[in-house]
């Protein structure tokens, strides 16, 4: 069984392919990062694999599920979705309430945007503090979200969804407003979790290939609701498949793992 498994997906909207004829398969313990231009389907994508939309055609199976034939609701509970753009929680109501990190990351133990105070009990309190402390934010419980910056709420935001013990976490642009020292946390805490949780599935959505973790296994760059390439991740962020992706021509370097590209001049 794949954690997630597409065979030849479409989703149209009047006018409009969103995703065309798209073939995936993520493995238990795959990390991949999807990566492609502004507009090229990518959020569509990872929709699809957190079951919030299904597709117009083809099949999609998420944890062995087919979407369609599968009550979402419960499937969803073993997905994990950290999007910064996507108001997931309500956040503008935990800030209005002066909701600590450390009541965030509970809500993640009820899918709620507001805490349910009789459902967390001392494992789910001290599991929470044990979230904040792995994503590098121990001494953040007691502050109140509100006033946490841009990197402290990213990180937050993944140990929220790491509070349901999900199968697969999925991020789309959780670098999105993150200054440099911001994003090396983000990064180190992501890598640090391939590291601790083995079984743990993760799919990125990213612009940028400073942003992919050393522990990335597989990419797939996307191009105007096609899949351009996917595959082990040395296979696929290759200068040739970059250029091609982002439509000039590239050159990437590798360094301890980490990924770093910059345009040729003529
Ligand atoms: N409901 C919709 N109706 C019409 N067009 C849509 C709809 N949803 C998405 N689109 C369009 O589909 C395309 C793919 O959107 P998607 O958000 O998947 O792209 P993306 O690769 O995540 O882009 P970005 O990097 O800008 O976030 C975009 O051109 C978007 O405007």
């Amino acid at each position: 069984m794949h954690v997630v498994e597409l065979e030849g997906v479409g989703v149209r909207v009047v006018g409009k392919s969103l995703l065309d004829g798209v073939d995936w398969r993520v493995d238990y313990g795959d990390h991949w990062v999807i990566l492609g231009p502004n507009g090229a389907g990518k959020t569509t994508l990872l929709s699809l694999a957190g079951a919030v939309r299904h597709p117009s055609e083809g099949t999609v199976r998420v944890l062995g599920h087919q979407l369609g034939r599968v009550d979402v609701r419960e499937l969803r509970r073993h997905i994990g979705l950290v999007a910064a753009s996507q108001r997931l929680i309500d956040e503008e109501l935990m800030e209005e309430e002066g909701a600590t990190a450390h009541t965030v990351v509970l809500t993640g133990h009820t899918g709620t945007s507001v805490p349910l105070w009789d459902k967390y009990g001392t494992a789910e309190r001290d599991r929470a503090h044990r979230l904040l402390a792995d994503l590098g934010c121990k001494d953040l419980a007691e502050r109140p979200f509100r006033v946490c910056s841009q990197g402290e709420r990213a990180r937050i935001r993944v140990a929220r969804a790491l509070m349901a013990d999900p199968a697969v976490l999925l991020l789309d642009e959780p670098f999105a407003g993150l200054d440099l020292p911001a994003r090396e946390d983000l990064i180190a805490a992501l890598e640090d979790l391939a590291a601790t949780r083995p079984v743990l599935t993760t799919v990125m959505v990213s612009h940028h290939l400073e942003e992919v973790p050393a522990t990335t296994t597989h990419a797939m760059l996307m191009g105007d609701a096609r899949v351009l390439a996917a595959g082990p991740v040395a296979d696929v962020l290759t200068p040739a498949n970059l250029s091609d992706c982002f439509g000039r021509p590239l050159h990437v370097d590798r360094l301890d793992g980490r990924w770093y590209a910059r345009a040729l001049r003529p």
